[in-house]
């Protein structure tokens, strides 16, 4: 499977010449076609920086991004948000729902703004519904759904307009963990069914451990990786702990 993703030698830098932070410090890496990975490490080591990055929504200091061979770091602004609109997804840990639009309007105006026309829409939305397991709380408003359920629906809106790529920031961050444990399974299912490419921010190494790769950020740079393979969930969740009691921090382990 070829690389969806490239990032090459990155750097981050905020703010002026009298107060500097190396957010990302020449970091590269490369994601497959179809593969899950997380993103781990401790508060301030660059985790949301790299997404926003790679999102093309933070703009790079120096290198660059490839997403399905085109370098966004090159892209003019003007198309970035069309780029953005039609081949990433956005799952973070506020859902950005409008309350005033049902279920099924939220999801179909992600796809009325790309110009998707009415019966394509519908099919698009059930199909995106389907996935998510929401089919029957589509006629309902985000006021009279749970976090979970409206979890659900932020992340099918995320992914009906069938994107090369998801990125999830903390998606699990304010949910309990039920409701957490099945937007990781809808997580896994979508990668494995339709075999959307996933990147997802976590600092739980029990949300991580849904992950088939996992970076591990320190000071914006990878410190190291690990691959699930073939093990269980939870065996992967037990080197997940190995790696995060080695780097410290304050990552949450709570299984
Ligand atoms: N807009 C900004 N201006 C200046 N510095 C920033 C900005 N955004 C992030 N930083 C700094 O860059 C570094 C990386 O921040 P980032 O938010 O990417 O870390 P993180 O790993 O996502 O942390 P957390 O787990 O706490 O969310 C931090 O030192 C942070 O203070």
């Amino acid at each position: 499977m070829g690389h969806l993703l490239c990032v090459e030698d990155i750097e981050k830098i905020y703010g002026n010449r009298r107060n500097v932070t190396k957010a990302l410090d020449n970091l590269s890496f490369c994601v497959d076609n179809g593969e899950f990975v997380g993103i781990m490490g401790p508060s301030g080591s660059g985790k949301t920086t790299l997404l926003n990055c790679i999102s093309t929504i933070d703009p790079v200091t120096t290198g660059h991004i490839y997403i399905d061979g085109t370098d966004v770091t090159k892209m003019k602004r003007e198309h970035l948000s069309k780029f953005r609109r039609q081949h990433l997804g956005f799952v973070f840990q506020e859902f950005n729902l409008i309350d005033s639009l049902t279920a099924y309007e939220n999801i179909a105006l992600s796809l009325a703004v790309n110009g998707i026309a009415y019966e394509e829409l519908r099919v698009l939305v059930a199909q995106a519904a389907d996935t998510l397991g929401i089919s029957d709380l589509l006629d309902r408003y985000p006021g009279e759904l749970s976090g979970g359920q409206k979890q659900r629906i932020a992340v099918a809106r995320a992914i009906a307009m069938q994107p090369f790529l998801v990125l999830a920031d903390e998606p699990t961050g304010t949910l309990d963990s039920r409701a957490a444990r099945r937007m990781l399974e809808s997580f896994s299912d979508m990668n494995k069914r339709l075999h959307t490419t996933i990147i997802m921010v976590t600092h739980d190494a029990f949300v991580a451990s849904y992950c088939g790769r996992i970076l591990f950020l320190r000071d914006g740079k990878i410190f190291t990786e690990i691959r699930r393979g073939e093990l269980t969930r939870s065996a992967f969740f037990s080197r997940v702990m190995d790696v995060v009691s080695v780097l410290g921090g304050d990552m949450e382990n709570a299984g």
